[in-house]
């Protein structure tokens, strides 16, 4: 935008934008253009939060970052390039870097703002934004982006539909854990397997079972089957001093697609319907092991065959310990890594081989396992340009979103005259059945005979109902605590976790009503505990939230009453997660599986710092 129509934009917009605080969460590929875009509409009093720095991926997108801004926080560097740009003399940008959860970003620090704006890219973090700006009754633009499709919505308490008003789906598919240790029988089994265990185990240094041996069945005296009960703990896949990697690979081959096929074989119960794995043979595959070459193959198109994939299965992991060194054992999953690419295509073709499932291409393989929907950039402006529409009405109408849309840009034309890209709808009234926004309560079904205090607190209020620092209280009686604690309170109230949920001091029968708060969130609801059953394989968190839940079935929808049961994807780490490579519509503003695990850093391990002119 030029500076002339950067006056322009100002006069249009008047003093309201002159004199509005703003705040901007995220400073990635929406933030870059959305602070772009408001120095030069002419908001001159403008904070920005971002966790994250800057890496070199970014680069193609996030055009206020240059190569030699790489790992300095993305927050620092867009405020410093943004305020070399034409700007009115008294703008203010300051910069945070750190987690918008930490506690320094309580209530009073959203309530200063005149009007926030979302730039994230993980439901988790906007769940918690959301709830604060609700209870702040600071009016939130929310936004988000995937490929070609983007959204743009206004949320204010008591105005609009809350961004928990509506079911999310964060995309992701979970596979249940013995599905995938034990008898997977589709291809992105075997690359969960290959991502989530193999590689952690390896290149990750968890110590991770392989093997589910709870599948194996009693036998008729109570007894497991055998080998199981007698089954050695899983054997840790290091270098052992003075081997060489080479033969290291071999034993890792070894032990996953040799002697864990046969133990698996060996539980018997499991292939009376299934068709039994075939364990591999390194040497009949790659007969000179010490000649082998470890070149990454050029091949990524087309499947690689048995051979080939035990080949390069051996060369990745020699090329990974020749260039990585001390380093292997501390390595995360990256998809755009030759050698985390070769070994887990290798690994789960080589799985797939064990099961006869069909083998896949590198190249497919680094979209399931990288979770790959691309940024593009133009989306972003897009979005980004709507962002400040969005705001420039709420501060035109003196804070109010009467004048505000809904702005979906889609990927072909669209909307009743079918000639736009970009549709806008009314804003939604806030629903009734939001436990958010609204008053409703939450009913959580588990199984009282084993639930524990972990599977109250840490999956469903944490992980499931997005609370930051949840306490439960019954009554009068306080139950579980969490926020600011010193440590021997925290230790405390660590203990409760591994209580079950009907021994003190919970207490709990069916039909318990309990009342959960957050004061980070300023957030409270009733929390109702039924007992009941619960069929893992269809639920394998171990239980089922439903009811008065917005991430649930809607009552208004057509099931009055009878409000289904929320998806399993809460972020369990007992179950494996997989984003779905398929495209989701424009009104899911949804994060890919990685940069949610991100948002799950905790504050204090990026300790904020804050930055202004
Ligand atoms: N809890 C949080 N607190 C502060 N900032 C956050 C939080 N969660 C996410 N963010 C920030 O939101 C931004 C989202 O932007 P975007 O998705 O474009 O970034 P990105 O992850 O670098 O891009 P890509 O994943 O496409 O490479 C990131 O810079 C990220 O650091
Ligand atoms: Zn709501």
């Amino acid at each position: 935008m030029s500076a002339t129509r950067a006056e322009h934009a100002k006069a249009v917009a008047g003093s309201d934008v002159a004199s509005a605080k703003v705040l901007m969460v995220g400073a990635g590929g929406i933030g870059c253009e959305l602070i772009k875009n408001l120095v030069l509409c002419g908001f001159r009093d403008i904070e920005a939060i971002d966790l994250d720095t800057i890496d070199y991926s970014n680069l193609n997108r996030q055009f206020l970052f240059r190569a030699a801004h790489v790992n300095r926080p993305k927050v620092e560097v867009a405020r410093e390039t943004v305020l070399s740009f034409p700007h009115d003399a008294g703008t203010r940008i300051v910069a945070h870097h750190g987690n918008v959860k930490a506690a320094q970003f309580d209530l009073d620090y959203f309530k200063q703002f005149t009007i926030v704006l979302n730039a994230l890219d993980n439901i988790d973090a906007r769940r918690h934004v959301n709830r604060v700006c609700l209870a702040a009754g600071v009016p939130l633009v929310e936004s988000g982006t995937e490929g070609y499709l983007g959204q743009v919505t206004v949320i204010k308490k008591g105005e609009s539909e809350c961004y928990e008003c509506q079911p999310k789906s964060d995309n992701k598919k979970t596979y249940p854990i013995c599905t995938v240790r034990n008898h997977p029988d589709k291809p992105v089994h075997c690359i969960a397997w290959a991502k989530e265990l193999l590689f952690k185990k390896v290149f990750g240094g968890e110590e991770t079972d392989l093997v589910d041996n709870s599948e194996a069945a009693p036998a008729a005296d109570g007894a497991p089957e055998q080998p199981a009960a007698a089954a050695p703990p899983a054997p840790k896949l290091e270098l052992q001093p003075g081997e060489s990697a080479r033969h290291f690979a071999a034993r890792v081959f070894e032990a996953v697609f040799a002697a864990d096929v046969r133990r698996l074989l060996a539980m018997s119960s499991l292939w009376k319907e299934r068709a039994p794995p075939a364990p591999l043979e390194l040497a009949a595959l790659v007969p000179a092991l010490d000649a082998l070459p470890v070149d990454s193959p050029d091949e990524d198109q087309a499947a690689w065959s048995v051979a080939e994939s035990a080949a390069v299965f051996v060369g990745a992991l020699v090329r990974a310990f020749e260039l990585r060194g001390v380093r292997v054992g501390q390595l995360a999953f990256d998809k755009d890594d030759v050698e985390c690419l070769d070994f887990v295509t290798a690994a789960s073709n080589l799985r797939s081989a064990v099961f006869g499932i069909p083998a896949q291409s590198r190249f497919k393989v680094k979209e399931i396992a990288g979770n790959i929907i691309p940024a593009i950039a133009t989306t972003n402006a897009v979005i980004a340009g709507y962002i400040a529409i969005e705001a420039l009405k709420v501060l035109r109408a003196g804070g109010s979103t009467a004048q505000c849309a809904s702005a979906f840009l889609c990927r072909a034309l669209s909307g009743k005259r079918k000639d736009r890209m970009i549709v806008s709808t009314r804003l939604n009234p806030p629903a009734a059945h939001c436990f958010v926004c609204g008053s409703a309560s939450v009913t959580v079904q588990l199984d009282l005979r084993t639930a524990t205090g972990a599977l109250l607190v840490q999956e469903v209020l944490i992980k499931k109902l997005a609370f930051h620092q949840p306490n439960l209280t019954k009554g009068d009686r306080g139950l579980y605590e969490s926020g600011d604690l010193d440590e021997d309170e925290v230790a405390i109230e660590e203990a409760k976790l591994g209580k079950l949920l009907t021994e003190p001091p919970f207490s709990l029968r069916t039909g318990a009503m309990l009342n959960v708060s957050d004061q980070s969130q300023s957030l409270d609801c009733e929390l109702i505990v039924v007992h009941a059953e619960i069929d893992v394989e269809a639920h394998p968190l171990g239980f089922i939230v439903h009811g008065a839940d917005s991430i649930g079935v809607r009552r208004d929808a057509g099931g009055a009453g009878s409000a289904g049961p929320s998806g399993a994807n809460a972020g369990d780490d007992s179950d494996i997660e997989m984003l779905d490579s398929a495209p989701v519509p424009a009104s899911d503003s949804t994060p890919t599986a990685r940069k949610q695990a991100r948002s799950r850093r905790s504050p204090s391990a990026r300790a904020p710092r804050t930055a202004s002119n």
